[in-house]
């Protein structure tokens, strides 16, 4: 598979506050790499800059050989969606209507949406599952619900690569892991780079092909799960005990925290 992403001593400042401070990292094609580390040690402030939400990093982000900065804001809306913890919009609107938002890095001046969009709109509703939400103001669905109408749109956006911020933080267990299967087999069956941003580190092993650990702005270990993991990496990322045993339905490395 070819490198999908590529960055290279990332640097990027809230005026005197310097949140990444030189990070490296690459995937590949069709990967999800989870991103953990405790807070305020950069995580979301990665994904605006790759997502564009930032400008004015220093450093280097090419994705599919092409730093971002040399992307237009279309262009790059094409490629990448950004999934955030919660999504509110500013007005009172239909799931449709939300779902249809992904589809306007597509629409040509003075044509609107066309028929095209709204059969992706639809197939990308009954991807995650909510067709029967066409109708439904966005604002009377649950928090899990509205996350899928949040992936619905990301779907119907067809980006490439997809940015998720800890999307499943204010759902239940159940949920949560509903909604982290439903995302992995989309990631998988279309084809789409993913990084998640997480905090449940048992979640992200089960999900990701990769892991990086971010401490103070910087990366402090980066590959594969099985590659990486260890007690000491755990206590230097979190400052807290851990032993790491199998998990005996999955057979992966399952953190348990003392
Ligand atoms: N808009 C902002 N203005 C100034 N400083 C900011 C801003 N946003 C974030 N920061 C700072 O940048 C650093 C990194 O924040 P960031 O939100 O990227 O961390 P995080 O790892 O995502 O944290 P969390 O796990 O708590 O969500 C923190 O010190 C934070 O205070």
């Amino acid at each position: 598979m070819a490198e999908a992403l590529n960055i290279s001593n990332l640097k990027y400042s809230y005026g005197e506050n310097v949140a990444l401070k030189g990070v490296n990292l690459s995937l590949r094609e069709g990967e999800i790499l989870s991103v953990l580390g405790p807070n305020g040690s950069g995580k979301t402030t990665l994904l605006k800059v790759i997502s564009g939400i930032l400008h004015d990093y220093k450093g280097s982000i090419k994705l599919y050989g092409k730093e971002i900065s040399r992307y237009s804001v279309k262009e790059l809306a094409k490629l990448v969606s950004y999934i955030p913890q919660e999504f509110s919009p500013a007005f009172d609107l239909k799931c449709e209507t939300i779902v249809l938002f992904g589809r306007n890095p597509y629409v040509k001046a003075f044509k609107g949406f066309v028929k095209e969009d709204y059969k992706i709109v639809s197939e990308s509703m009954e991807k995650a599952d909510i067709l029967d939400f066409k109708e439904r103001l966005f604002r009377t669905l649950s928090g899990g619900e509205r996350q899928r109408v949040v992936i619905a749109k990301a779907i119907a956006q067809k980006g490439k690569l997809m940015l998720l911020d800890e999307f499943t933080s204010h759902l239940d267990p159940g949920h949560s892991q509903k909604l982290m299967e439903l995302v992995k087999n989309m990631i998988k069956q279309e084809e789409i780079t993913a990084i998640n941003i997480a905090h449940d580190i048992n979640q992200a092993i089960n999900i990701s092909d990769r892991l990086a650990f971010l401490k103070a702005g910087r990366v402090i270990a980066h590959g594969r799960v099985e590659d990486i993991l260890s007690v000491s990496l755990i206590e230097e990322v979190y400052e807290a005990r851990s032993s790491i045993i199998e998990n005996p339905i999955t057979k992966k490395p399952l953190v348990v925290f003392y």
